[in-house]
């Protein structure tokens, strides 16, 4: 077994109203998988479906190779934390985990503080939850969600409730998960899915429009755009550099003292050719190339593009 979630032909429909249409997605196991799309796309949907909150209208899903099902089976192999958690307010933040805990064998209680800890609230954690502000709240989520040492974690949208300082936070106790757990997020922050993510999934009105690894994404949409950085760089090499046969732009991104960056605009099935052009140019001038690779687009801006397409 490869996938940590694999989703099968998944539709649901409210009434006449089709949200998920025919959604297969395989999540590889131990991986960190951002789950994007814009509002309304159906992520919350399918994430309820997973977690046995939602039944599908049709279709089929398992989660660590065990049938998603109404009894529920599955779950023990999941933690889940919904876009805003709740708790009983009565209970501390201990409490709530404790009570967690009560669910499975042999949690031991130093699990309970560790995870207290490495969520960041151990200070609070003999306080009532009803006095925790969001961002706690989404963090004893995760520390309720990772009490079974559960293989899969699903995260609706897990640092919309916080500040920039507790977003960075959680995003390193994600990234600390890999290997760990398999990730399974929503967000509408692509930058950190960018930073973060292995793989990413996109849905939009419903429909899967891309799933890759992150790397792989990013890597094909250059489009047949370069980075080239030169040392002994002046206005003489950028008109000579405009004139190599094949390159269509050339605009200077950055300038510092005779280190010039260049975004160098191609054909796309020229670019290997231009690299090596550029390569030679360098040499015959007597420049030093720094850098001469593809210019990556910005995971938002393939987004965009695959989201407006
Ligand atoms: N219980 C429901 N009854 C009817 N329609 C619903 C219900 N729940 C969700 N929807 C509709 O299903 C669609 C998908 O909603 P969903 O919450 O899954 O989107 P999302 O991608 O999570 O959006 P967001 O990023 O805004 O959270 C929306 O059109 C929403 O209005």
């Amino acid at each position: 077994m490869t996938s940590a979630i694999s989703i099968s032909n998944l539709s649901k429909n409210y009434g006449k109203l089709q949200v998920i249409d025919n959604l297969s997605l395989e999540v590889p196991l131990g991986s960190v998988c951002g789950f994007l799309g814009p509002n309304g796309a159906g992520k919350s949907t399918t994430i309820k479906i997973l977690v046995g909150l939602s039944n599908p209208t049709s279709g089929s899903a398992n989660i660590n190779g065990v049938p998603v099902t109404k009894t529920g089976l599955h779950r023990r192999h999941l933690g889940y934390v919904a876009q805003d958690p709740r708790f009983y307010g009565w209970m501390t933040g201990r409490e709530v985990l404790e009570y967690a805990a009560s669910y499975h064998s042999n949690v031991p209680k130093s699990r309970i503080d560790n995870l207290l800890e490495r969520v960041g609230i151990a200070d609070a954690a003999n306080r009532r939850c009803s006095n925790y502000s969001g961002g706690m709240r989404q963090r004893l989520g995760i520390a309720q969600a990772l009490v079974s040492k559960p293989a899969v974690v699903i995260l609706d949208e897990p640092v919309s409730a916080m500040d920039p300082v507790g977003r960075a936070e959680i995003l390193e106790l994600m990234r600390d998960l890999r290997g760990e757990t398999t990730v399974f997020y929503s967000t509408h922050i692509l930058e950190d899915v960018e930073r973060l993510s292995d793989y990413v999934a996109i849905l939009n009105r419903g429909k899967l429009v891309k799933t890759a690894p992150t790397k792989q994404l990013l890597g094909s949409y250059s489009k047949g755009a370069l980075k080239v950085v030169l040392r002994g760089a002046n206005n003489v090499i950028t008109n000579s550099l405009k004139q190599i046969p094949g390159i269509n732009n050339v605009t200077i991104a950055e300038q510092h003292g005779d280190v010039w960056t260049y975004n160098v605009q191609a054909s796309e099935e020229w670019v290997m050719q231009i690299q090596r052009l550029i390569t030679r140019f360098a040499a015959e001038q007597n420049l030093t190339l720094i850098r001469n690779e593809p210019l990556e687009m910005s995971l938002e801006k393939i987004f965009l593009q695959l989201i407006e397409a």
